[in-house]
């Protein structure tokens, strides 16, 4: 009998607990990311965009854990050691979802045998779904970092984050976190130094919008010539290098740019007034973040975060959340 199968029968939950003090487990956390500047260039053949992005890590953090089996069998499924912000009927818990995809595409390149190898991938999500801030990235980068220390692969971070860029654009800069620029489709990051924390207000949108979809309202946008088309791969935004270097936020706040705005508040039309009711409370400067709907807004520091939060809160509805960055990339707890 499986132990899911065994969970199913009597005196179930005396069986897990025994299972899990018994059974080797890493815990890694995995940020969620804000784009200070997302740059896109024309649609390439290969169905994506080449992007010159400011990324930024915060301390909305993916919890995944990664326990061993010796069956070989992968599963993700939500975490009961970590509290979860996000309703896990939200989240496809099967291969397709990103951290299964990540534990599976280590196993076959490190070679390891398939039939001995498993693990259950446990993830408590702080980060929205389909929010604009790489989510199911960091859960990626997690289970990359988690299995790879359960399986003792002995790979290192750069040999990591070479794997993560086969996942998703956003997964590398997951693993490596702090503050980085991002070239090519995302995937070919750099980091970059960040003088002092940088506090922002995040609010998150009811409901989530597809990247790729955001992705191709802006073709669309460009094309009928709403949007200017730029010819080739767009520059990384130094005025923003150089206020997140330096740690002026209202600098920051005025040099900040996104792409993908436009587009996101075209298919999600709300997000026109969320973004003036921020900057009628008192904040710098509000902007989509990456593909959207989820909103952040920049704040002079930490107190005003913590103030705009709660008046947010307050007039939307939606839980508004003062964070800051950078933070670390996937760590072992
Ligand atoms: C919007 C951002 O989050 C900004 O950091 C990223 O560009 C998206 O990163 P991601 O979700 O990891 O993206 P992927 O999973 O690699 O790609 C999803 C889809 O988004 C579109 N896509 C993504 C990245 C990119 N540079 N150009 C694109 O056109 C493509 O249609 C692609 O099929
Ligand atoms: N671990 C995961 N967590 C959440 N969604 C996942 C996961 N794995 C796969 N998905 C699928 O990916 C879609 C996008 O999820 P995600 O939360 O990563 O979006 P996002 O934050 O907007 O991504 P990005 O900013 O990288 O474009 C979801 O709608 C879901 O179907």
């Amino acid at each position: 009998m499986s132990e899911h199968e065994a969970g199913a029968c009597g005196g179930a939950h005396r069986t897990d607990v025994h299972l899990d003090v018994t059974r080797r487990h890493v815990t890694v956390t995995a940020p969620g990311k804000v784009n200070l500047s997302l740059r896109v260039g024309p649609l390439r053949e290969d169905g994506y965009h080449s992007v010159a992005s400011l990324y930024l890590a915060v301390n909305l953090v993916e919890t995944v854990t990664a326990v061993g089996r010796a069956d070989g069998e992968i599963t993700v499924g939500p975490s009961h050691r970590h509290s979860s912000a996000v309703a896990a009927a939200d989240v496809p818990w099967d291969e397709s979802n990103l951290a299964h995809r990540a534990a599976t595409l280590l196993r076959e390149r490190v070679g390891l045998d398939p039939a001995l190898h498993g693990a259950d991938i446990e993830i408590a999500k702080q980060v929205p779904v389909a929010g604009g801030m790489g989510g199911g990235s960091a859960d990626a980068a997690g289970a990359l970092v988690a299995c790879s220390a359960l399986w003792e692969t002995g790979l290192t971070r750069t040999e990591l984050a070479e794997l993560a860029a086969e996942l998703g654009a956003d997964v590398p800069f997951a693993v490596v976190g702090g503050a980085a620029v991002g070239r090519g489709t995302g995937a070919e990051v750099m980091s970059v130094p960040a003088r002092t924390p940088v506090h922002l207000v995040l609010v998150p949108a009811a409901g989530g919008l597809s990247t790729p979809e955001v992705f191709g309202a802006l073709d669309r946008l460009r094309e009928e010539g709403t949007l200017a088309t730029p010819d080739g791969a767009p520059e990384i935004n130094e005025d923003a290098l150089r206020a997140l270097t330096s740690g002026d936020p209202l600098a920051l706040a005025l040099a900040m740019d996104n792409d993908l705005q436009t587009p996101a508040v075209a298919l999600y039309p709300e997000l026109s007034d969320a973004l003036d009711l921020g900057l009628d409370e008192g904040a710098l400067r509000g902007m989509v973040s990456g593909s959207g709907p989820t909103l952040l807004f920049v704040a002079r520091d930490a107190i005003e975060a913590e103030r705009i939060a709660s008046a947010l809160t307050e007039r939307t509805g939606a839980e508004a959340l003062a964070v800051h960055g950078p933070v670390h990339g996937a760590t072992v707890l």
